[in-house]
């Protein structure tokens, strides 16, 4: 029989089964953290150690099988809540992360698109030369390798898509050979709007309608992520070493210098042995936007008043640590379908595509006092940091190339609308009480008057969309609950009672920007002020992308990795 993964003497079970040192370490064996191992040990002159808390999967089908076709494990899953959101009528909400080898990858919904030019130009913008669309785009080709849609799916559905914005890496992008026929009735409703369908939708052109292929093997149809494609292929090298099952506590720094030499971790089922292990060259976080910034605050880098109140030695008062959190809330308008679809497919609309209020819009947020909205320690650079980015997103709403909200043609029982560039901004930060413990999320959705506006007005555009000749078709019959809501105020309190925080985009927590802007890594992904530390996951977005998040994630990871070859011990 075929050599299972839990078989491979590169995966290591206890602290024993390991070297003393390695040049790296990477922390958090996921999305980002095995793409950059795979590239670090490729020419076998460096060794990598990857730390994991999570499992393996052993192609378990839960975890292989497209997103439609199973039920994850639970153990597979982080599944956290936040404190009551006061703008959400005091619900809490919840956000889930991969807990396994792969991270969100294992689990996600394989919906594989990029964001548009301008939101990657966003981030060059924020102070991070050779971070823009175009810089980036040698690195979607290389992490990525598209297989066009069988011809029935090509012609029957009109799919449109640009192949050579990928390249001959190893996350397969291809098309389900079945797609259900209720989308074409939503496609056209969009079209009967004026809605433009993309040609180049990878190519920096991701608005108007798209489709978007799957992260999903041409061939087997199985899931295509970090695990079979970038862990596999390097499982047998004698300089890589992936440690699962436990978990990092701190990262160590030099007392003179601030170099980080290692690291300390235990196992997550055995509270009582602690193990530390050196890195010779670089520690490289990659625990993800939900546990990135607890794991350097925990370790004194962070906001120094959040460190004291944990009782942790400050090493770095770095403000922007777990702060600048966002995600893609969305609202969801009751409606009974007498069909089910799932899809490869979805409207990207700039908000002069979802309401003739945009200008007001505009003029609204331009108005505000930035600091008006934000959680009250966003002072001084974390203030500077929103100010960038709130004159960046208001230049975004008169855009017609950048998307302020999402449709996913994949409707169930209700029509999603999501919001892809909101103002708010939460927090993710240790819990001073328990710091060793879940973090605390703190989402603040719609704390923010332009993000509730724009759902409003997303709210009303979903109910002419329904009504559209096609979707009628369909039967589409709005249910119960938000038949007659229509003016401004009846939809805000529909809002505020149903909306949900988190697309499972949680990013932005260690933004790559100046220190001058609050900012916790540089373009180089090193940390500020100190040493021999990077940070490589969703966390360093500056801004969120109009995108779901994996392609991105790859893309920063497959940077990274050529950045951190590229530098000299002497550096760091
Ligand atoms: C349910 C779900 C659905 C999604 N759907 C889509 C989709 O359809 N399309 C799309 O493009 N994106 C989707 N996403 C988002 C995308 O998958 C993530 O943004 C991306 O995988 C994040 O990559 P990352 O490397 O930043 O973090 P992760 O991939 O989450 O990796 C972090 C890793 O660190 C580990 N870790 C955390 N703390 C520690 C510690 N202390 N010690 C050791 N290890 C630790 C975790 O177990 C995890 O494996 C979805 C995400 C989820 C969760």
């Amino acid at each position: 029989s075929p050599v299972k993964h839990r078989d491979i003497a590169s995966i290591k079970r206890s602290a024993d089964a390991m070297d003393e040192s390695y040049d790296y370490i990477i922390i958090g064996g996921g999305t980002s953290g095995l793409t950059v191992a795979n590239r670090l040990t490729e020419d076998g002159t460096k060794t990598v150690l990857v730390i994991e808390c999570g499992v393996l999967d052993n192609d378990d089908p839960s975890i292989i099988f497209p997103p439609w076709d199973r039920h994850i494990d639970a153990q597979a899953i982080f599944n956290l809540t936040s404190p009551p959101q006061p703008a959400l009528d005091g619900r809490t909400q919840n956000v889930v992360g991969g807990a396994i080898v792969g991270g969100g990858s294992a689990v996600n919904g394989m919906f594989f698109d990029r964001g548009s030019a301008e939101d990657y130009d966003n981030w060059a913008k924020l102070g991070n030369p050779g971070w823009g669309f175009e810089d980036l785009l040698p690195y979607f080709r290389k992490a990525t390798n598209f297989t066009s849609p069988i011809r029935d799916i090509e012609e029957g559905w009109n799919v449109t898509y640009d192949a050579e914005a990928y390249g001959n890496g190893p996350i397969q992008a291809s098309f389900p050979p079945f797609l259900y026929p209720g989308i074409k009735y939503q496609w056209r409703s969009f079209l009967e709007m004026g809605v433009e369908t993309s040609s180049r939708p990878a190519s920096g052109d991701a608005y108007g309608l798209i489709w978007a292929p799957s992260s999903e093997d041409p061939v087997s149809r199985e899931r295509s992520f970090a695990r079979p494609s970038y862990y596999d292929p390097a499982k047998a090298r004698p300089n890589y070493h992936l440690l699962i099952g436990h978990k990092v506590l701190n990262i160590s720094f030099a007392a003179d210098t601030f170099r980080a030499y290692g690291v300390s971790f235990q196992p997550v089922n055995d509270t009582g042995t602690v193990t530390s292990v050196k890195a010779e060259r670089e520690v490289v976080l990659a625990a993800g936007a939900l546990h990135s910034p607890q794991i350097l605050q925990r370790s004194g880098v962070g906001p120094k008043s959040l460190l004291e109140k944990a009782g942790i030695e400050v090493r770095i008062d770095l403000p922007g640590v777990g702060q600048n959190f966002q995600d893609h809330p969305y609202g969801a308008m009751p409606y009974t379908w007498p069909f089910t679809s799932l899809s490869n497919a979805a409207a990207f609309l700039p908000l002069k595509t979802v309401t003739e209020a945009w200008a007001s819009i505009i003029d609204q947020a331009k108005a505000q006092d930035p600091s008006a909205y934000l959680p009250p320690h966003y002072t001084g650079t974390l203030l500077e940091s929103y100010k960038a980015q709130q004159a960046l997103i208001i230049e975004g709403y008169g855009s017609k190339k950048s998307a302020i909200m999402e449709v996913p043609i994949n409707v169930k029982a209700t029509a999603l609308f999501v919001l892809e560039k909101p103002l708010s901004r939460g927090s993710i930060n240790l819990n001073p009480d328990n710091p060793y413990g879940d973090p605390i999320v703190d989402f603040q959705s719609l704390s923010n008057p332009t993000d509730v506006r724009i759902l409003t007005e997303m709210f009303r555009y979903i109910r002419k969309w329904l009504a559209m000749p096609s979707n009628q078709q369909l039967g589409a019959v709005e249910g119960n609950a938000s038949v007659g809501v229509s003016t401004d105020a009846e939809i805000e309190s529909m809002l505020r009672a149903g909306v949900t925080s988190s697309f499972a985009h949680p990013s932005c927590t260690n933004a790559m920007m100046p220190e001058s802007l609050g900012g916790v890594v540089g373009p180089d992904l090193l940390v500020h002020g100190v040493k021999g530390l990077s940070v490589v996951d969703a966390s360093i977005m500056p801004l969120i992308p109009s995108t779901h998040l994996s392609a991105t994630v790859y893309a920063v990871a497959e940077k990274a990795a050529d950045l951190i070859k590229g530098r000299a011990l002497t550096d760091v």
